[in-house]
């Protein structure tokens, strides 16, 4: 695959990471199977919390916005094994998450409590964050050319910082210049990167989004940044049209800069 020139006046690389930075297997197959297994545990265990209270509250809205916009929601059947009040709400919790993430939704609710969830897996070390070798390699490459990097991605800020912080290479916090996830918006919606581009500071122009979803990168092309499709190993297949359209890489390390260091 040719390299592909980052114009000059590109000063950040803003990153999404499953499928981009990390495998999408470590997201289906490590991290998605670790809630599925712990929910209820995880539930029952912190349920009296401020953070799971909080993770619970925005749970519930977000099956209000859900029922508002007529998008089927999990129908309880009655459970015999389940007694207490308390037993039935864990119960609705776990159906309601379940559900979102069959549907493998993106929504703030889901993605708060899952953050909250790994922290525990990380910590204890049970879970190391996986990122494709050629990533860290690159990031210091553009860093000594004094580019910034941030990354964007729609699992929450927390979870990102986990994954990163806890990972097969160490702790690579110190590579980011910063975290967006979707309290700034959906990653699908153009609105969401010019205020990316406001919170840095800088230009939409001057900003090169990677990414391997390519309604990720239309709405980010919309709002004027440059973007590039990563083509990943089980990432969603590119149609002819999209290969013709978009830039792609295969690694990171096909990415030549221009400007000089
Ligand atoms: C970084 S947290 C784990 C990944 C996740 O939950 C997710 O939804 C990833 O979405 P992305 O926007 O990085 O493709
Ligand atoms: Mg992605």
């Amino acid at each position: 695959m040719a390299t592909i020139s980052v114009p000059e006046n590109v000063s950040v690389f803003l990153l999404d990471i499953e499928g981009t930075t990390t495998p999408i297997t470590f997201v289906k197959d490590v991290l998605f199977p670790y809630i599925k297994e712990h929910l209820e545990e995880y539930l029952g265990a912190h349920w009296e919390e401020d953070e799971c209270k909080q993770d619970v509250q925005l749970l519930k809205k977000q099956t209000e916005e859900d029922l508002k916009q007529h998008r089927a929601c999990p129908v309880h059947a009655v459970d015999q094994t389940v007694h207490t009040d308390e037993e039935k709400a864990i119960r609705e919790v776990v159906d309601s998450v379940l559900w979102q993430m069959a549907a493998d939704r993106k929504t703030t609710a889901l993605k708060q409590l899952q953050g909250h969830m790994w922290r525990a897996a990380y910590v204890s070390g049970k879970i190391k964050g996986e990122v494709y070798q050629d990533v860290v390699p690159a990031i210091r490459r553009w860093r000594q050319y004094g580019l910034k990097i941030y990354i964007y991605s729609s699992g929450s800020i927390e979870a990102q910082k986990l994954l990163f912080g806890y990972s097969i290479e160490g702790d690579l916090l110190d590579l980011f210049d910063g975290h967006f996830d979707t309290n700034i918006g959906a990653k699908v919606e153009s609105k969401s990167y010019e205020k990316i581009a406001e919170r840095i500071g800088c230009s939409p122009e001057n900003i090169m989004f990677l990414t391997d979803v390519t309604r990720e990168a239309k709405a980010a092309e919309d709002a004027g940044l440059n973007v590039a499709l990563v083509v990943r190993p089980g990432n969603m297949e590119l149609t002819e049209e999209e290969r013709n359209h978009y830039r792609t890489i295969t690694t990171f390390s096909l990415l030549e800069l221009t400007k000089s260091a």
